[in-house]
């Protein structure tokens, strides 16, 4: 079965418009300040209602406390929260049972051993995310890097999960071939530019990514 389809770090209502156009299955918004997409409240609130109801609205926060997720949650009211910093299984399931919006949580990979910790989240978690990891100092995601997909090959999982990392129109169908994944989710392999989303390559990864032809 085709994976599902999340575009991340959507900024713009033009791209909002066309993920939902291309019928992406989750529409992501970022809060984290040094990403080149993150959004402000007032934005990010206008762009909810412009996508609620036609793709699954996700918000992206890296390490956030407690008044900064009740502050996105009440002004975006998301269908899912997904955490892309380094919250520990404790913190998260401090998060959902105080919130108790479904979570997606990301791990970043690069070998083996990086699954290790994947199995604590579970009882907490709707998804998990499984992303290359960002260079040291750098934003935790959104570079374009992917990880060895055949590290994920065989692997069976508690939960259903996101591949992410350095996936574009060109690659995803060999991804989504290498490793089965639940869904797919791309950031910045839909841009001209960081924080630039592009429709047709918008349109051409949800096409490739359900089995049509890459641009
Ligand atoms: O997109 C961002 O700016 C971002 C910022 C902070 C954490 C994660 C971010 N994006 C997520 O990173 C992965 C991979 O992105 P890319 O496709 O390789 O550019 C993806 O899950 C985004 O949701």
């Amino acid at each position: 079965m085709a994976p599902l389809v999340k575009i991340c770090g959507i900024n713009t209502a033009s791209a909002a418009d066309t993920a939902v156009r291309a019928r992406a299955d989750f529409c992501g918004l970022v809060f984290h300040p040094k990403s080149p997409r993150h959004l402000g409240l007032e934005p990010a609130r206008a762009l909810a209602e412009r996508i609620r109801g036609r793709a699954r609205l996700v918000t992206l926060t890296c390490d956030p406390d407690d008044e900064a997720i009740a502050a996105i949650l009440a002004a975006v009211r998301p269908e899912f929260l997904q955490l892309h910093g380094r919250e520990t299984a404790e913190r998260v399931a401090a998060i959902h049972a105080r919130f108790g919006v479904p979570l997606i949580k990301a791990f970043p990979i690069a070998e083996a051993a990086d699954f290790a910790p994947v199995a604590a989240y579970a009882p907490f978690v709707e998804m998990f995310l499984f992303d290359a990891k960002a260079p040291p100092g750098a934003v935790p995601g959104g570079h374009g890097a992917a990880f060895d997909w055949q590290l994920l090959k065989g692997r069976s999982f508690a939960r259903p999960w996101f591949l992410a990392g350095g996936l574009k129109p060109d690659n995803v169908a060999r991804a989504i071939a290498a490793c089965d994944p639940s869904a797919v989710d791309v950031s910045s392999g839909v841009e001209t530019a960081p924080g630039v989303k592009d429709p047709d390559l918008i349109a051409a990864f949800v096409s490739a990514a359900r089995g049509g032809t890459p641009s």
